[in-house]
């Protein structure tokens, strides 16, 4: 006999760091909204967050794992969740999920995922020493 019992609804992982509406300017010629978009709204996220621990500048050296799971649409809410997963000597690495909200209010769907890593920068730009804690 098949089990029945509907699955979990899945949760986004770590916190809540941005939410934006995505609008017609970020359209594709297919009318979805570029993925260069989300992409760069989960820079922008992380960074804060990243720059948050670092407690000063930072930018980004690699994103990795990036998996584009669904497509975004005009008029979807995008809400960014970031999560340190690992702190090193100079870099941080923060695990980014996309979420939207389909047309601001209707069901939620992970669209988006990777590991961005920041490393922190002194005022030449080169990198520096995240303090522990
Ligand atoms: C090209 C662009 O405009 S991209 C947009 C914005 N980003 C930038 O401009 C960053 C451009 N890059 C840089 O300026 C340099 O790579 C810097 C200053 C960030 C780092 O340079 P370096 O000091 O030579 O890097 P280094 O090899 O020592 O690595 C620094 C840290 O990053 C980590 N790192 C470097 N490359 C990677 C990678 N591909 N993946 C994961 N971590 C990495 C290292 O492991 C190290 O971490 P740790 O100190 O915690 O152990």
């Amino acid at each position: 006999m098949t089990d029945k019992t509907p699955e979990p609804e899945a949760e986004p992982e770590g916190e809540l760091t941005l939410r934006t509406l995505a609008m017609p300017a970020d359209t594709n010629t297919a009318g979805d909204i570029f993925g260069g978009w989300v992409l760069s709204q989960m820079d922008i996220a992380g960074g804060m967050v990243a720059g948050e621990r670092a407690q000063g500048r930072v930018a980004t050296v690699a994103v990795d794992a990036m998996k584009f799971i669904r497509p975004v649409k005009v008029g979807d809410v995008l809400c960014v969740y970031c999560d340190v997963v690992r702190v090193g000597r100079t870099s941080i690495a923060v695990e980014i999920e996309a979420w939207v909200k389909r047309d601001r209010i209707g069901s939620r769907e992970k669209v988006t995922e990777a590991l961005f890593t920041f490393v922190a920068l002194d005022a030449d730009g080169k990198a520096r020493e995240v303090s522990a804690s």
